[in-house]
């Protein structure tokens, strides 16, 4: 596909974020692409909000899979882009955008130069949350429509573009979303000895929950909690019935996951004494970490190296969690950094990743692909 069209692509799914499972228009405007391709060589299945492309190989013996997500985030743009989100409050903050589009470029070079095996084209709802990888896995179409193994790329803003960085084995963290609600008795503000004020006992919960990795987790088996919201009350002048903390935790291993939740829960406890108050926690979607295939990791790292001119580095594990976890969990895969080269991170409202790596990495993909397509 040409260079102008992907960038129009690209610019188009920019203005159109949706959070998980509301990606109507993304899947409508997904399968207008998908329906100028001459159809004789592709098949499209939509689910839920997803869509499985099958670009049917000349002699397959295998199907390899490709995975975008598709999902934005809620958050106001604050780029300067002439193409800004046109859904106000939500954006492409985690470069969801790039990875479809990246995903139709190789896509159209599959139907245009067919390979021995079939090409499978995942195009996911929800990564950012509720998850969409799982049930998408295990829906009747991916009954039929399995693949051998699966791949998929994440942006990565810190990197120069060309460059490509991943590692065999644990690449994303386990995950757990965390809600926490917080009922007391609410009044007037110049009476608080007659009132549980939820304000005081969320902030002294968000500062208890900062001990809990640092006293409970080992200092060499990482973990995160990140309280990113917390509301509460109605007025200035009301003592606060009820307060919510919204957050997540990261965990390197299925234990401290365990564990940090048992010391979670210990603090809520806590609270629930000392500030007379109800509490329930609620711990929404949880995501499986990412496991790379250490094989065919390490075999596609030497294919960069040795067929491209892409930098390709060994990378740390990371603390963001991914629900593509679930498909190399039950599909050998595995899953990279692409360097998109933004001064501004993932999930900021200011994220402007360079366009030019959407060419790149459509190169690349479509030769390794046809490389492991032509493998026996
Ligand atoms: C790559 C990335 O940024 N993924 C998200 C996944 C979010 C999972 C879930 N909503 C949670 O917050 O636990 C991330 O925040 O790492």
């Amino acid at each position: 596909m040409i260079k102008e069209k992907l960038g129009q692509i690209r610019r188009d799914l920019h203005r159109i974020p949706e959070i998980g499972f509301q990606e109507f228009k993304t899947q409508q405007y997904l399968l207008n692409v998908l329906s100028q391709f001459p159809n004789e060589r592709i098949e499209i299945k939509t689910w839920k909000t997803g869509i499985f492309v099958l670009v049917n190989g000349i002699n397959p013996t295998k199907t390899i899979g490709y995975r975008a997500d598709i999902d934005g985030l809620p958050i106001t743009e604050e780029t300067d882009y002439d193409f800004q989100s046109e859904h106000p409050g939500y954006m492409h903050a985690c470069g969801h955008d790039f990875h479809m589009t990246i995903a139709l470029g190789i896509l159209s070079h599959f139907v245009e130069n067919p390979v021995d095996d079939h090409v499978l084209f995942l195009f996911q709802p929800a990564e950012e949350g509720p998850g969409g990888a799982e049930p998408m896995l295990n829906s009747e179409v991916a009954k039929d429509w399995k693949p051998d193994i699966v791949t998929a790329l994440h942006i990565s803003p810190e990197l120069p573009v060309g460059t490509v960085a991943t590692k065999p084995g644990l690449l994303f963290a386990n995950t757990s979303e965390l809600f926490i609600d917080l009922k007391g008795k609410g009044g007037h503000a110049a009476y608080p000895h007659t009132t549980n004020d939820m304000v005081v006992a969320a902030c002294s919960l968000v500062t208890q929950l900062q001990t809990v990795v640092a006293r409970n987790v080992d200092p060499l088996d990482s973990a995160v909690i990140t309280i990113g919201k917390i509301t509460g009350g109605t007025v200035q002048n009301i003592i606060a019935e009820n307060a919510r903390l919204e957050g997540t935790i990261r965990t390197l291993s299925v234990q401290s996951m365990d564990k940090v939740k048992e010391r979670i829960e210990a603090l809520v406890r806590g609270v629930e004494i000392g500030y007379s108050c109800k509490a329930t926690i609620d711990y929404g979607s949880m995501y499986h970490q990412v496991f790379n295939e250490e094989t065919l990791t390490m075999e596609f790292m030497e294919f960069i190296s040795a067929n491209t001119d892409f930098t390709v580095q060994e990378c740390k594990e990371a603390m963001t969690g991914e629900d593509f976890g679930y498909m190399v969990e039950q599909i050998p895969g595995f899953m990279f950094w692409l360097g998109v080269d933004s001064s501004y991170g993932l999930h900021h409202a200011k994220l402007m990743p360079d366009e030019e790596a959407i060419h790149v990495a459509v190169e690349l993909m479509s030769k390794y692909i046809t490389f492991k397509a032509t493998q026996k």
